[in-house]
């Protein structure tokens, strides 16, 4: 795999607060990375760094080494949230949302867009995509919604999805069915994934590699099963020991 982007000495403070601390990191093209960490850890200013996405008032030093042209947020670069609500507009048809995301970046008529947003609902199996396509947000259940989301955020079809606890607001079932869909899209796509979650389990059932962050710091990277099976770190031994039982779906 080629590199998407090396991080070399990031660091992100707001004010006094110093939410990334010199961080080293090298990010694989095509690559599924878990960030993981507890609350406050710094997961999602790294997300919003890579994205160019930072608050004005928080202040960005050292070196982020893209593989060519930084990626464009919105273009380039897809988002999932955690709460799928918050990515869908309650008074449009899903089917109104797709169409303008990808009428947005491509030049397609309204025809062809329709038909590429009901080929996007059936993909993230949506059952009766070309009804669903009608349908309003509320009409659908949580894990749906959250398909949806990932819909929209692949419209374009970027070359990096960054997912900040996609699944945290589902239940368990439906937690492993939306990191299946994930996965499977990237894979099929050869789209890099950055997946941000607290649950270390839940990133090893999916991720290639993980790096897992504390206070900031980033305490330990390398390839998921590795880590899982020999973590080099306390804390990091202390996540998985937190956990009843690990597995990997890829077996
Ligand atoms: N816009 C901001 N202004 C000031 N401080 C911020 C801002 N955003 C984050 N912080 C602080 O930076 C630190 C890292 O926050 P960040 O949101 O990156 O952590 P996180 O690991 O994503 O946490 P969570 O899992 O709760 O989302 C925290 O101390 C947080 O309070």
């Amino acid at each position: 795999m080629t590199r998407l982007v090396a991080l070399e000495n990031v660091s992100v403070r707001y004010g006094a607060i110093c939410a990334l601390d010199c961080v080293n990191l090298l990010i694989k093209s095509g690559e599924v990375l878990a960030i993981i960490g507890e609350s406050g850890s710094g997961k999602s200013t790294l997300a919003l760094a890579l994205a160019g996405l930072l608050p004005k008032d928080a202040s960005l030093s050292g070196q982020m080494d893209w593989q060519g042209e930084p990626p464009r947020a919105g273009r380039d670069i897809g988002f999932v949230f955690q709460d799928p609500a918050a990515s869908l507009d309650p008074l449009m048809h899903i089917g109104a949302q797709l169409v303008e995301v990808i009428r947005s970046h491509a030049k397609l008529s309204r025809s062809e867009a329709e038909r590429r947003a009901i080929a996007l609902i059936e993909r993230v199996r949506i059952p009766e995509p070309e009804k669903a396509f009608r349908r309003y947000p509320h009409q659908f259940s949580g894990g749906q919604k959250q398909r949806i989301a990932i819909a929209i955020a692949i419209a374009a079809n970027p070359h990096l999805l960054i997912a900040d606890e996609p699944t945290s607001a589902l239940d368990t079932i439906v937690q492993k069915q939306i990191m299946e869909l994930l996965a499977g899209l990237v894979r099929e796509k050869a789209m890099t994934l950055i997946f941000i979650t607290h649950d270390i389990a839940l990133a090893g059932s999916i991720a290639d590699h993980m790096a897992v962050f504390r206070h900031g710091r980033l305490i330990e990277a390398g390839r998921a099963a590795q880590i899982l099976t020999t973590p080099q770190n306390d804390y990091t031994r202390a996540l998985i020991a937190a956990v009843p039982r690990l597995e990997r779906s890829d077996g």
